[in-house]
């Protein structure tokens, strides 16, 4: 049997050798990232993933380490692409979410719901804050989330759909974020949320008029608070995501 400290200085050994490949693999991914940008290639395409043997001893915690490390990748990749969070603005049925939780998965970003932190800190549904306190009520509760995420960092925030009709909301996302823009026809929204009764605005008027009526009188908070704006219609979540990332990083390039 061996003497601990002999095995101790193979596990120096070994960390070191561990911490050098670290260093190289994710320089690798940030070479990876900027080539695609450089090459106007896909920035969401996945690079080759490592798949652990079977046969090998502790293949479970193997495959863990992996996990983080390609976590830890798609970060490195993400931070080449910007240094800001991404605030998801748009009316209701835009995609915010949707588009959030794809940019999450693919950039190993943080997800914050604008909403759903609402929700948890009144432990109440949308609609039912709506009914039981009122619109003004609601709109404070999105201020105060809002002004909660001053320290959130290489985060996507998906804002609610009325977020950005209090001024100091979006001076407060700006502190920290480039703002984009969802948009997409009334048409198309009412085809995407008419089954839901989650949006308390829309609960009585689910149709294209109210949509558009209510669209007109928003149009200007949202085109004054966007630095980039990507239009939805007819167009897949992965699509969506691409065309985002090519106009936040073009708006990096020309700073
Ligand atoms: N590009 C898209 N193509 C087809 N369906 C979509 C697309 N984007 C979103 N959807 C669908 O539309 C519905 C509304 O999307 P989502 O909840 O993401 O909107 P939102 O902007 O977050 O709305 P809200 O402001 O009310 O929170 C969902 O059922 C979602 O699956
Ligand atoms: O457009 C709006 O005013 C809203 C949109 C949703 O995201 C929620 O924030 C709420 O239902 C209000
Ligand atoms: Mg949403």
């Amino acid at each position: 049997m061996r003497e601990l400290n002999e095995i101790n200085q193979d596990l120096d050994l070994c960390n070191q050798k561990i911490l050098e490949l670290l260093n190289q693999h994710l320089s690798l991914k940030a070479e990876a990232m900027n080539t695609k940008k450089a090459r106007n290639l896909s920035l969401l395409l996945p690079e080759q993933k490592i798949s652990v043997p079977k046969d090998i001893p502790y293949d479970e915690e193997v495959q863990d380490v992996l996990t983080a490390l390609e976590s830890a990748g798609k970060r490195v990749g993400s931070k080449c692409l910007f240094d800001t969070n991404i605030a998801l603005i748009g009316f209701m049925g835009t995609g915010k979410s949707t588009i959030s939780g794809y940019l999450k998965d693919m950039l190993a970003l943080k997800e914050v719901d604008v909403d759903a932190m609402i929700v948890k800190n009144e432990n109440m549904a949308i609609k039912d804050i709506f009914a039981k306190h009122g619109e003004e009520y609601f709109r404070t509760c999105e201020s105060e989330a809002i002004l909660s995420l001053k320290d959130c960092k290489q985060s996507v925030i998906s804002c609610g759909g009325g977020a950005v009709i209090r001024e100091e909301n979006v001076t407060n996302l700006k502190k920290t974020s480039q703002i984009v823009l969802l948009t997409a026809s009334p048409e198309t929204i009412l085809s995407r949320v008419k089954e839901s009764e989650e949006r308390p605005i829309l609960n009585g008027n689910m149709n294209v008029d109210f949509i558009k009526e209510l669209m007109a009188k928003r149009a200007d908070y949202y085109y004054k608070a966007a630095d980039v704006i990507i239009e939805t219609d007819h167009k897949d979540v992965s699509q969506i995501c691409e065309e985002l990332l090519a106009a936040l990083t073009g708006l990096k390039d020309e700073v």
